[in-house]
């Protein structure tokens, strides 16, 4: 069936057979020259409003591990910057490597980081439900984090330590109480551009908004993402959770802009 993967045969090179915009001229993600992007000093600074947000659960839904937030209101939304209307925080999930190789989706003058961090958020202001705002072309907006290795970082084992509980593809435990920006870097000078979904259905309705400065987290942490499988619990095959990432694609004539 549609089932797609990471792996030789279902991987990203072979997602544009059951989805042909896979070749379209707004695919996510690219890599990001900084030197030829251009500065928009009109792109004013993200505002992240989470003070109010409610997570619901933590599952692994064979591709990543995910995290839910309440969207039914808009409690958690992030505005400004390229955005005319705040989009509300559905969810948030990780792309990552294998041990000791890069994993992140979006690169940096064509290097990778360790991992990324999507927090995925949409416009309910223009449309009453996510899966329309999913095939709108500015139905969503993605925040990506990368994450390099080195110190621990001190509030991502709230994640870690909760991986145990979705090691199988379809597992979901509660995960109330907790708030993502504990994950930001403290800096969000972000490069921004049109795109798309990294993962099929590979919809072109992301507006992606890429934080320059990564966060640290230790490998003894980002080793745990690891202890993930892409199989569920009833097969035979335990395929572990890694190099969970779509290479780059072409820009096709697109423009990165910079905040300052
Ligand atoms: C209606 C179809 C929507 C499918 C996309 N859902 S999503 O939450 O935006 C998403 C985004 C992304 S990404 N990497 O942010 O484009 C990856 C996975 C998912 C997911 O479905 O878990
Ligand atoms: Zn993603």
């Amino acid at each position: 069936g549609n089932h797609w993967g990471y792996g030789k045969e279902d991987g990203p090179t072979a997602w544009h057979k059951n989805y042909p915009v896979a070749e379209g001229d707004r695919q996510s993600p690219i890599d990001i020259i900084p030197n030829q992007t251009s500065h928009d000093s009109s792109l004013g600074p993200i505002v992240l409003n989470y003070d109010h947000c409610t997570s619901i659960n933590i599952a692994n839904n064979g591709h990543s591990v995910v995290v839910e937030f309440e969207d039914s209101d808009d409690r958690s939304v992030i505005r400004g910057g390229p955005l005319d209307n705040p989009y509300r925080l559905k969810q948030f999930h990780f792309h990552w490597g294998g041990k000791g190789c890069h994993g992140s989706e979006h690169t940096v003058a064509g290097n990778s980081y360790a991992s990324e961090l999507h927090l995925v958020h949409w416009n309910a202001v223009k449309y009453k439900t996510f899966g329309e705002a999913a095939t709108a072309p500015d139905g969503l907006a993605v925040l990506g984090i990368f994450l390099e290795t080195g110190d621990e970082h001190r509030w991502l084992h709230m994640i870690t330590d909760a991986l145990y509980t979705v090691k199988f593809k379809g597992s979901v435990t509660d995960f109330k109480g907790f708030n993502p920006k504990c994950l930001l870097p403290s800096s969000l000078q972000y490069w921004t551009y049109l795109g798309s979904l990294t993962t099929p259905p590979l919809h072109e309705s992301v507006i992606w908004i890429v934080v320059k400065d990564p966060i640290v987290v230790s490998e003894k942490q980002l080793g745990k993402f690891r202890t993930l499988v892409f199989t569920g619990e009833e097969e035979d095959q335990r395929t572990r959770m890694e190099n969970n990432f779509r290479p780059p694609q072409l820009l096709k004539g697109r423009k990165v802009r910079s905040s300052n």
